[in-house]
C-alpha cells in the first residue's frame, strides 16, 4: 500500500530556529496517527507542515508520492483538510456558509447542499445553520469547523486538539465518527492531549519531545510509563483493561 503522507528526515522551525529535527514517518490509508507531546513540543508546527502551510527547513514532505510544495493550495485542499486549534471567528458568516466553504476546492456541485447538511448533522450543528459564527459557543464553533473539514471530503484529516472545547459526550461522538472514517479508508493525523483517547482510537502514536520523535508505534507499545515520564516529566500509572485491549493512563 502506498503512503498518503510521508515525512522524510524533515527539520521544522521558524526563521533560523529549529523546533523539530529528523522527523520521519508515513501515514497510510485507514490509519489514525496521534501526535503526543508536552505544550510547545511542536505538534502544531508538524501539523502546519503536513498541511503544506509551513515549509520544512530541510528534508522532504510527500503528499501521495509528490512533494507537497508542488501542489497549489486548492489542489492540496482536495486531499487534506485541516482543523486548527485557535478558531477565531472574525466575520459573522452563518454557520452553514462556513461549512459550505469546505466545498470550495471541488468547485460548485449539485451535491453541495446534501454534503453540507450531512456534515452538519454529523457534528450536531444543523440547528445552528443560520446562526452567525460569531454568536455561538466555543464548543459549537469547533463543531462547525469540524463539519467544514468533513464537507471537504479529503482523504487526510489533520486535527489540532479537536476535542479541546467539547463536552465529554460530544468528544466521544467526534472520536467515534473519526474512527468510522478511518475504517472507511480515510487517514487521520491528530494532536491530542487526552492519552486515554489516544490509546483507544489511534493505530499509531508519535511521541514528540526534546525537539524530535522520541518513539513511534502502536499506542500501548509507545505510551509506556518510561516514555511518558520522558515527555511530560511526571510519573504515570497504566491500568490494563484486557477486555478492551487498552489501558487507563493516569498521571500520579
Ligand atoms: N510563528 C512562530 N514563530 C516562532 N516560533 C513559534 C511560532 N509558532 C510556534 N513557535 C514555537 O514553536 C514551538 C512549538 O510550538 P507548537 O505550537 O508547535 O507546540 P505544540 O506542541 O502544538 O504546543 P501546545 O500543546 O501548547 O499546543 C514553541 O516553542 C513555540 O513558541
Amino acid at each position: 500500500m502506498k503512503a498518503r503522507l510521508e515525512f522524510e528526515d524533515v527539520n521544522l522551525g521558524y526563521r533560523k530556529k529549529c523546533i523539530l529535527r529528523g522527523i520521519s514517518f508515513s501515514i497510510y490509508p485507514g490509519q489514525w496517527v496521534s501526535l503526543v507531546g508536552a505544550n510547545g513540543a511542536g505538534k502544531t508546527t508538524l501539523l502546519m507542515a503536513a498541511a503544506g502551510l509551513l515549509e520544512p527547513q530541510s528534508g522532504r514532505i510527500r503528499l501521495k508520492g509528490t512533494d507537497i510544495k508542488n501542489y497549489s493550495p486548492r489542489q492540496r485542499a482536495r486531499h487534506l483538510a485541516l482543523v486548527r486549534q485557535a478558531l477565531e471567528a472574525l466575520y459573522p458568516f452563518s454557520c452553514q456558509e462556513i461549512v459550505l466553504f469546505g466545498r470550495y476546492p471541488h468547485g460548485r456541485s449539485e451535491r453541495d447542499g446534501d454534503i453540507v447538511r450531512k456534515a452538519m448533522a454529523t457534528t450536531d450543528v444543523l440547528h445552528l445553520a443560520s446562526q452567525p459564527i460569531t454568536a455561538v459557543s466555543g464548543g459549537e464553533r469547533q463543531r462547525v469547523f469540524l463539519a467544514r473539514a468533513l464537507a471537504q471530503e479529503a482523504e487526510i484529516i489533520l486535527l489540532d486538539e479537536p476535542a479541546a472545547h467539547l463536552d465529554p459526550a460530544q468528544a466521544q461522538g467526534l472520536f467515534r465518527h473519526l474512527k468510522r472514517l478511518t475504517e472507511e479508508g480515510r487517514s487521520v493525523l491528530c494532536a491530542l492531549h487526552d492519552l486515554n483517547a489516544v490509546a483507544t482510537f489511534s493505530s499509531r502514536v508519535i511521541l514528540l519531545g526534546e525537539g524530535r520523535i522520541i518513539a513511534q508505534g502502536p499506542p500501548l507499545k509507545t505510551l509506556t510509563p518510561e516514555n511518558l515520564r520522558r515527555v511530560f516529566g511526571v510519573e504515570f500509572t497504566l491500568y490494563p483493561l484486557p477486555d478492551e485491549g487498552r489501558a487507563l493512563i493516569v498521571p500520579r
